[in-house]
């Protein structure tokens, strides 16, 4: 299983490459490989589980946070009322909102063990294709929460970090045109 030894933290190149696509239909490896992301996040939701292999809890998970530069990323977490729980090859945005979005509370990585304040703006919509664990294209059309953590995974498939986003002059300056998420 995953455990945090097993994540890639800041400093490791790794984490500011381009990672590579994902060559379809993917091995048994890699699809192993997507399904243990997407058990870590659901362990690390499990306070006994958490507490018990020390997990910080996640919603989301990229593949170069566990060590792998290949272009696949896990989200599992219930949004209002729908549970998103998904592994994707090759997740990529095909079209976004002019309007932003951002989480009141901040962003936080696995990869990154100090807390870096301020706001990070995001598209507010999103519509994602990709490849899940079972092969088939999908289309996602994500808003609010669930377009916030897929872009944050996405963002890493190419090595960009949640705070190159953050406006460094004022980092809590209410973002233009955006909705403030909860
Ligand atoms: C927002 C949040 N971020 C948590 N951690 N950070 C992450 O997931 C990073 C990715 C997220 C950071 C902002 C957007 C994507 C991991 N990243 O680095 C991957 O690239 C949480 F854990 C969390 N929740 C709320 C839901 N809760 C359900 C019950 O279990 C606990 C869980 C806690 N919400
Ligand atoms: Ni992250």
């Amino acid at each position: 299983m995953i455990t945090m030894d097993d994540i890639v933290r800041e400093g490791n190149p790794i984490l500011t490459q381009v990672a590579t696509k994902v060559e379809l239909p993917p091995t048994s490896e890699e699809i192993d490989t997507l399904k243990e992301m997407l058990m870590y996040l659901k362990n690390s939701q499990d306070p006994e589980i958490a507490e018990q292999y020390e997990l910080r809890p996640g919603v989301g998970l990229a593949a170069p946070q566990i060590g792998i530069s290949k272009r696949m990323i896990a989200v599992h977490f219930d949004d209002l009322d729908e549970k998103i729980s998904h592994g994707l090859f090759n997740p990529r945005i095909v079209s976004h909102s002019v309007e932003k979005a951002y989480l009141t509370s901040g962003e936080g990585c696995l990869s990154v063990d100090r807390e870096v304040p301020g706001y990070v703006p995001r598209y507010a919509r999103i519509t994602v294709k990709g490849t899940n664990i079972e092969g088939e294209e999908l289309k996602l059309r994500l808003k609010g929460y669930a377009s916030i953590v897929i872009q944050h995974e996405i963002d890493h498939l190419n090595g960009i970090m949640f705070y190159d986003h953050i406006n460094p002059d004022n980092p809590f300056e209410k973002p233009e045109n955006a909705i403030a998420l909860d």
